[in-house]
Formats: structure tokens, sequence, C-alpha cells
């Protein structure tokens, strides 16, 4: 039975932090195992590298506790997650640049090869990052009125190739390469008729009612068969960033730091602010 209370286990309701801040809580419900795991760093989630580090503890301790399920969802019902915190980028100091890199790998790692079947409750806008969160879940239900996509290309830089190969895995390759190219925010109506999310909210309690009802589907089969199969499905896409994370985090630097970038990035923070 699943039941909407969620009780206090040794590791639910707990608020991963290694600051005065909780960025990331997790709430476990005993009866049926499914882990709620919150971001919770207003204004709009945009993921730091604390944040990013909470999240990276919450996935390994939900991975090592055999967590029977994961939703992911925000604490604003007005942004699932603004992508990556643009802010990291304009400190160019190359130890915690490196460090964030670094931490944004394990997340999608942990997240995308993570044995417990997971959900993004997308109960927000989810661009860029926050769009590559929702695509590392296996099932995705979203709010009405809300967009979604990876605009990187708007920001001026490029999308990584996990990011590229995340979006690919769910739309195909034809809608990605559009998508990316153009940096197109999709409207969740338009999100669900090319299959980028699977499911319409009205509010956040129906989003979440919609996950919790995917994650029933699992409930009669085996764990180890689930995730094995799972494992068969993603492990070479995930390998495929295990494999070149030195690369990767050279490219990242490399791009990020460069004048043209920098002066790019100046330009969308400038046009965010104006856009109020
Ligand atoms: C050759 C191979 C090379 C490989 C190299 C790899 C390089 C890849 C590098 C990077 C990849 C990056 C991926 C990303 O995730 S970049 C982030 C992209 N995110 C966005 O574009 C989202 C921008 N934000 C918005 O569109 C809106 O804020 C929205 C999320 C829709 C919410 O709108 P609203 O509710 O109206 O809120 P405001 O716009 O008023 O924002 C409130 C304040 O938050 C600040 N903000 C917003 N987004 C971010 C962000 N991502 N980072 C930091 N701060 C953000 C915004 O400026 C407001 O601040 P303030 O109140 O001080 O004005």
């Amino acid at each position: 039975m699943f039941l909407r209370r969620s009780v206090t286990l040794a590791m639910s309701l707990k608020n991963y932090s290694s600051e005065a801040k909780n960025l990331v809580a997790v709430a476990v419900n005993n009866q049926t195992g499914v882990a709620t795991v919150t971001l919770q760093r207003p204004p709009v989630n945009s993921l730091n590298l604390e944040l990013l580090n909470e999240l990276s503890s919450a996935l390994t301790e939900l991975e090592e506790k055999k967590a029977r399920g994961i939703i992911l969802k925000s604490s604003s019902d007005s942004v699932f997650s603004a992508g990556l915190d643009i802010h990291e980028f304009s400190n160019t100091e190359e130890g915690r640049l490196k460090k964030f890199w670094t931490a944004l790998q394990d997340v999608w790692i942990k997240l995308y090869g993570h044995s417990a079947p997971t959900v993004a409750c997308i109960n927000g806008h989810a661009p860029a990052g926050g769009c590559l969160l929702a695509l590392s879940c296996e099932y995705r239900v979203m709010l009405k009125q809300k967009t979604i996509g990876l605009n990187e290309t708007k920001l001026g830089i490029v999308a990584p190739l996990w990011f590229i190969a995340s979006m690919e895995n769910v739309i195909g390759r034809r809608l990605t390469e559009l998508s990316l190219t153009t940096g197109k925010m999709y409207t969740t109506e338009e999100a669900l008729k090319i299959g980028l999310i699977d499911e319409i909210a009205e509010d956040t309690n129906d989003a979440v009612s919609k996950s919790e009802n995917f994650l029933k589907l699992f409930q009669n089969i085996s764990p180890f068969a689930r995730s094995q199969t799972k494992k068969f499905i993603r492990g070479n896409t995930v390998q495929s960033l295990v494999k070149t994370r030195e690369a990767d985090l050279k490219a990242f630097i490399d791009d990020i730091t460069s004048e043209k970038v920098q002066k790019g990035l100046k330009v969308y923070m400038e046009s965010l602010k104006k856009g109020k």
C-alpha cells in the first residue's frame, strides 16, 4: 500500500548538508520504500556546488539503503530547477570550477544509473541542467504551463555529449538535433507531444500522485530483474562518460573560461535581470 504519510525512518526526512543551509531534503515512506528527494534552493533551485554535493550524497545513500523508488521534485511550484548556477561560471577559480563540474558528473552518473526506479516530478520550469536532471529519470510528470529544454546554445555554450545522449535516448536523434541546435524550450503540452515528458499534471499534488502511480508498476517486479534490465539499457551511456571524465572536465574548463563564453554569459545574465 502506498501511503501519502512519510514516516520518519533513520534516514527519512533527512536534510543533507555540509553547511548551515539544507539544499536537498529526503523523505522516505517506510510503507513503500519510496524516497521523495526535494530540491530546495530558492528562488530557482539553480545547481551550485553545495546543492550538487548534497544531491550526490543523497543518491549514494538511497543506493546503499536500496530505496524502492525515487521521486525528484522541487520545493517550489514555479521552478523545478533553473539548471546550473551561472554564478559558478563567473567564478573562474579553477579549483572550485573543477569540483563543480566533477560534482555534476557524479550526480548524473548516480541518477542516470540508479538501481531504484526514478521519476522526475517536474513541478516547475526545467531549462538546461534542470532538463538534464529530468531526462536522467525513467519517467517524467510535468505541471501544465511550464517549460523544459536544453537551451545551452542560447547561452553561447555547447551541451556536452552526455547531455545530448540523455535527450537522444528519450526523443531520438532527429528531434534532439533540432532541439539542441535551436536551444528550443518546449511548453509542457509540446513536450508531451514529442515524448519529452510522459504525463501532464494539474498541480504538485497531482504530479506527486502520478509519480507514485508510475512507481506502483514495479510493486510486483523483482527489484533485481528490474535494475539489471535498466543497467543493460543505460550502461553504455553511463560508461561513455565514466571513461572520458577527465577529457570532459578539461573541455568544460577550456570552454567556460574562454573570453568569448564569459562575455556571452554576462550578456545572458543581464538579459535575465532585464526580463523582470
Ligand atoms: C566542445 C565541447 C565543449 C563542452 C563544454 C561544456 C560546457 C557546458 C557548460 C555548461 C552547461 C550549462 C547548462 C546549464 O544549466 S546553464 C543554465 C541555464 N539556465 C537558464 O538558462 C535558465 C535561466 N533562468 C530562467 O529562464 C528563469 O529564471 C526561470 C528558471 C524560467 C524562472 O523564472 P522566474 O521565476 O521569473 O525567475 P527570475 O528569472 O526572476 O529569476 C530569479 C533569480 O534567479 C536568477 N537565476 C535564474 N536562473 C539562474 C541560473 N541558472 N543561475 C543563477 N541564477 C539564476 C535570476 O537572475 C534572478 O536573480 P535576481 O533576483 O538576482 O535578479
